[in-house]
Formats: C-alpha cells, sequence, structure tokens
C-alpha cells in the first residue's frame, strides 16, 4: 500500500473528495468522490475509481444532524475500511478566501486557521466548510499535516489598480478591495495551455470558468491580471444562485423601501438570484438548456450576454486577447452556451466551428478564426493535491 494525499474541496451541503496514490514523483489519483446533502434529509455518499466505477456507497441517516464533522468522519473511517487505498499522510483543503496574507498555499498551524476563522464574513457560502473541514481533521488526527490552498492567492499577482476600490482609505486598510476567486482552477487552466496552443499559450488569455460559481480571469504571461470576482465571491457574472454584478443603489432600494437587514440582504445576493432568481425555476444549466419557457431562454441569453460584456472588459485590462477557454460545469459541457457566446462575440475576431464546438473538441474555432476559442476541463483538485505534496514533504 502505497502513501496518498487526501482533497477536501467542502462546499455550503457538500464535501468533494479526491484520494492520489504517491508514486516515486508522481500523483495518480485513485478515487475521487461526494458527500452531498449534508445537513438535509438525504445525505449520500458515493466514492469512484478513476475510470468511475463504484467504489462504496453509503446513505447516512439524517438523525441526528449529519454535518461537516460526521461527513468527514464517515470518509475517513470509509478510506480505513479500504487499506487498498493508499495511507494518507497529508490533507489539502481548498479555501475559498486568504485575505490579504495568503499569496501561495500553506502548511496550517491552529493559528493560521483562527485567522481563517475571521475570514468567514468575506466568503459566508464557503469559507465556513472550509475551516470546518480543516478543525474535523485536527479532531480525528491531532497530527496530520495539512494543507490551505486558496482561491484568491492566484490573484494576489493583480496591479494594485485592478485591486483597489474608490473607497476612504480607512476601509482600504481593513482589506476592502477586490481579491478574485477559483484561483486553482484558473492555475491550472493556464498551466495547460502551452502544451494544446504553443507560444500563444503564454500570451493575453481570458478563461471564463462558469460553474455554479462563475468567474472570469485575465491572464498575462502566466499571472492574473484582472478579475470579474472582487472583494467576494458574488461580484461578476451572474451565477446559479448569486446575482454577479449589480448596482449598490438596489441594495440601499431593499433596505429603504423593504426594511431588509443583513441577513436578507445575503440570502437574496447569495441564495435566491442568478439563474434561480431570473428564471423562477431552476439554478441548474442542464435544466434551463432543455427548457422551453421564455423565462429559461431569456435567462440563458442573459448569463451569455454578460459572459461578452465582461470579456471585453478583461480584453480591455490585458490590451488585446490571443485566446478565449472555456472551462467549469457549463464551460465544459454546455454546447449551446459556449456558442452562444462565440456569436456574440464574433466581432472580436472568434469565429466558432459549431461541429467542433458539438463534439467537445478542445479548439472549437475554425482553423483560421484569428482568436481561438478553447474548452479545457478544470482540475482543482489536482491542483491542490501537488501543493499538499510539495508543503507536507517539508514536515
Ligand atoms: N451536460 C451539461 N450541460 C449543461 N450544463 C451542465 C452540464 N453538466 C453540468 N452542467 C452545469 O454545470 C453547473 C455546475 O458546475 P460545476 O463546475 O460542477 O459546479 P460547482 O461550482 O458546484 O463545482 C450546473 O449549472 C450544471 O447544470
Ligand atoms: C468561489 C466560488 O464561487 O466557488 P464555487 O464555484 O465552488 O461556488
Ligand atoms: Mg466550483
Amino acid at each position: 500500500m502505497s502513501s496518498g494525499i487526501l482533497v477536501l474541496n467542502a462546499g455550503s451541503s457538500s464535501i468533494k473528495f479526491a484520494i492520489y496514490g504517491e508514486q516515486g514523483d508522481t500523483l495518480n489519483e485513485v478515487a475521487h468522490g461526494l458527500i452531498e446533502d449534508i445537513g438535509g434529509a438525504k445525505p449520500h455518499f458515493v466514492a469512484k475509481a478513476r475510470d468511475g466505477q463504484k467504489l462504496g456507497e453509503l446513505h447516512p441517516a439524517a438523525e441526528p444532524l449529519y454535518d461537516h464533522a460526521r461527513a468527514l468522519t464517515d470518509l475517513l473511517a470509509w478510506l480505513d475500511e479500504h487499506p487498498e487505498l493508499p495511507k494518507l499522510r497529508a490533507v489539502g483543503h481548498r479555501v475559498v478566501h486568504g485575505g490579504t496574507l495568503y499569496s501561495a498555499p500553506v502548511l496550517l498551524d491552529h493559528a493560521i486557521v483562527d485567522h481563517l476563522d475571521n475570514l468567514i464574513p468575506l466568503a459566508p457560502l464557503h469559507q465556513p466548510h472550509n475551516v470546518a473541514g480543516i478543525k474535523a481533521v485536527y479532531a480525528i488526527d491531532p497530527n496530520m499535516p495539512q494543507v490551505a490552498c486558496f482561491d484568491t492567492a492566484f490573484h494576489r499577482s493583480q496591479p494594485e489598480v485592478a485591486r483597489l476600490f474608490a473607497i476612504p482609505q480607512k476601509y482600504r486598510d481593513e482589506g476592502v478591495q477586490r481579491y478574485g476567486f477559483h484561483g486553482m482552477s484558473y492555475e491550472f487552466v493556464a498551466s495547460r495551455l502551452p502544451d494544446l496552443i504553443g507560444e500563444r499559450g503564454h500570451g493575453k488569455i481570458v478563461i471564463a470558468h462558469l460553474g455554479n460559481g462563475a468567474s472570469m480571469c485575465a491572464i498575462d504571461q502566466g499571472k492574473s491580471v484582472a478579475s470579474t470576482m472582487g472583494f467576494t465571491a458574488v461580484d461578476g457574472l451572474p451565477m446559479g444562485t448569486r446575482t454577479g454584478n449589480i448596482d449598490p443603489g438596489v441594495l440601499l432600494y431593499m433596505i429603504g423601501q423593504h426594511g431588509m437587514g443583513l441577513k436578507q440582504l445575503t440570502d437574496l445576493l447569495y441564495k435566491q438570484s442568478g439563474l434561480l432568481g431570473l428564471s423562477g425555476i431552476s439554478n441548474d444549466m442542464r435544466t434551463l438548456l432543455s427548457s422551453s419557457e421564455p423565462a429559461a431562454q431569456i435567462t440563458v441569453e442573459y448569463f451569455c450576454y454578460r459572459i461578452v460584456r465582461e470579456l471585453g472588459s478583461m480584453a480591455a485590462a490585458l490590451g488585446g486577447l490571443d485566446a478565449l477557454v472555456f472551462t467549469g460545469g457549463i464551460g465544459e459541457h454546455a454546447a449551446p452556451v459556449r456558442a452562444r457566446v462565440c456569436e456574440l462575440a464574433a466581432w472580436y475576431g472568434i469565429a466558432l466551428d459549431p461541429a467542433a464546438n458539438e463534439a467537445g473538441a478542445t479548439v472549437i474555432t475554425t482553423a483560421d478564426s484569428r482568436i481561438p476559442a478553447l474548452v479545457v476541463p478544470t482540475d482543482e483538485e489536482g491542483i491542490i493535491a501537488r501543493h499538499t505534496r510539495r508543503l507536507a514533504s517539508t514536515v
């Protein structure tokens, strides 16, 4: 049995995980899985081998409350019951917010975890669960080396002008500035581009990470120069249930006319809006694409329209555009969304190849398209595993 790394990506009601075995200098994914509906009525655990074959499944009781700590206990117990899987020697976590302090992954200790706790108000949908995952592993094995990889870290290279808000100094001193998220996804996808499109891959690239959370990033020579997400992961593109960019005057109106307080506004911005709020049907792009309801159609159109508006902003920050890249669940699988974005962005010199797009090819533009558009599946867990291994080797 080899040694291994566990990667945890804890969301509000789910934990995605992946287990990697170490063979010499290489890391191989041996299993991945999902615990979903944590805190809900029907928690469900499933683990699969790399080829998709089911390795294990549990339907834990929802009572007493099946929380993140219990979910992790079940995951670690399941690993123990499978001695053929690698024996864990480190755990890597996705942590959404690293504030101003962390511009790279970090080997955790209790003082750092306390600091990450303090960042919870900046990412209420993600950070509490990321930190809960770290604490749950400490509770089970206090000596397990743990590494945090931050969504924000990749964007710390942005120039000051891209990070500023035009607000008084005292608030900026508190860390009220633009951060950017989905950093592991951008790091991974950007690292693949030189292999796929040669020298151009080091140029001025816009990556659209379109998942349940969605953002875009402008990358020059492998470094982030701008992002659509800002202080929090609610800015920029509309998402499954998040508004994206919205006139702050709307919030003042909600406070003044509807008497909304902090909790109601947070719910409105993060949970009731986006694709779900606009369509009134679903936050799931698959459901919207298969619906003939006009509300579903205008929602998909709005999503694509906002992507193309932000593409202009990202290209302006870069001073040019060498390639457009789609990734994330929607970016990788929703051909009609990619087609509509490319159609609206045709004037940039993006010429869609409809057959390549439908077939899920890597390059989805024609050979003579001035700017190529690509689809590159992301691998946030793989990046976390690599950083975790590197830092855990220093313990
Ligand atoms: N085949 C598909 N066609 C269209 N949309 C898809 C498809 N598969 C997944 N999606 C969409 O991807 C989104 C989830 O993206 P994902 O990156 O998995 O989310 P998360 O941010 O939770 O990791 C959902 O809106 C889902 O509908
Ligand atoms: C930062 C963010 O939006 O993450 P996710 O896509 O996992 O919701
Ligand atoms: Mg995501």
